[in-house]
């Protein structure tokens, strides 16, 4: 049996469109809402045919759902879920697929008091925005990780898992609060990095844009596609997410200094041994079949 029937995605760009795409293939039964605050995102969903209906406001889209995901920045997630409150049935379970998990269930809680909650993230995602950038298969063999609240009820966390495994995700359940920790090392502060050497590069007053670009090869090619994703995106998840990547960057900078004082006293062993240690984890996460195919892993799929 289906988890839902009636699925509802508030925010249709890179994630909701591509939930929406995945629907469609996986369990082409269920009727598939949209609602997006951009007009201009409404008109391509429709042109697209991503969802059965495109509603006007967010109350009109919830309004007999099963399951309502918001697919918002996590700056975005209260006032989202605020404005269809009123509207939500009560047997409706609303999830969410945010990046940051501790700060955005509790402005959830706040916003939907009394309702079913159960958050989730899946771990996927590319450095492109909006309904175009979506595909099928950006779930596929990823992990979902789904962090309900204490006391949730079990049928609902199961049923919330299976829409998941159904759009080929493995799932994963955390605290909202150890998720945060996970996340602020396996990808906020990965991003944080990204950010801060491609301005870095940038600046330079030595080396020239055209030389910067030119010689893009390679690792700092990597660094480039990451700096690239949405703003609005991680500015929000790196104020939703403050303490925990705030404690990684701190331990981040105490290592690179580690590193940098043996490049100055000339202590080669220290560097060799470091990299060799670092290349064994990168080996361990290919061994576990979990590399990436490619940097441009599904782009050209639907
Ligand atoms: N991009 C990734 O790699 C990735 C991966 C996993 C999870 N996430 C999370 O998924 C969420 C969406 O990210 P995305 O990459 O799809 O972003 P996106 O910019 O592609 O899409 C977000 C959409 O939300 C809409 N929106 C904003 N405020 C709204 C509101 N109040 N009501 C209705 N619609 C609103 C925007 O118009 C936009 O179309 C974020 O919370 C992000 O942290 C992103
Ligand atoms: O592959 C990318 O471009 C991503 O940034 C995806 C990525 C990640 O850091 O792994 C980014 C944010 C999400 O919350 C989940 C996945």
């Amino acid at each position: 049996m289906l988890p839902f029937s009636r699925v509802t995605i508030i925010g249709l760009g890179l994630i909701g469109s591509s939930i929406a795409r995945a629907v469609r293939l996986a369990m082409p039964t269920v009727r598939l809402t949209g609602y997006d605050a951009d007009p201009q995102v409404r008109e391509t969903v429709d042109r697209l045919q991503l969802c059965d209906d495109v509603a006007d406001s967010s109350g009109a889209a919830v309004i007999d759902a099963d399951l309502v995901i918001l697919c918002v920045p996590v700056g975005a997630m209260g006032a989202a879920a605020a404005e269809f409150a009123q509207d939500l049935p009560a047997d409706a379970i609303v999830s969410d697929v945010g990046s940051s998990k501790a700060e955005v269930a509790r402005v959830l809680g706040e916003a939907l008091p009394g309702a079913i909650v159960i958050p989730a993230h899946p771990v996927a995602g590319t450095e492109r925005s909006g309904p175009d950038a979506g595909f099928a298969s950006l779930f596929h063999k990823r992990w979902c990780i789904i962090t309900p609240p204490e006391g949730a009820n079990p049928a609902a966390v199961e049923r919330v898992a299976e829409f998941w495994r159904r759009l080929g995700a493995d799932i994963e359940m955390m605290a909202p609060e150890h998720h945060d920790r996970v996340l602020a090392v396996t990808s906020h502060l990965p991003h944080l990095i990204a950010y801060t050497i491609v301005g870095t590069a940038s600046d330079l007053e030595e080396v020239t844009q055209s030389e910067v670009i030119k010689y893009s090869a390679g690792g700092f090619r990597d660094f480039t596609r990451i700096a690239a994703s949405d703003p609005t995106m991680w500015r929000d998840v790196f104020l939703t997410n403050k303490d925990a990547v705030l404690d990684m960057l701190q331990r981040f900078s105490e290592d690179l200094t580690a590193l940098q004082r043996a490049i100055r006293l000339g202590k080669g062993d220290d560097l060799f041994e470091h990299f060799t240690r670092t290349r064994d984890i990168r080996r361990g996460i290919i061994e576990q079949g979990q590399d990436d195919p490619a940097p441009d892993f599904g782009r050209t799929h639907d």
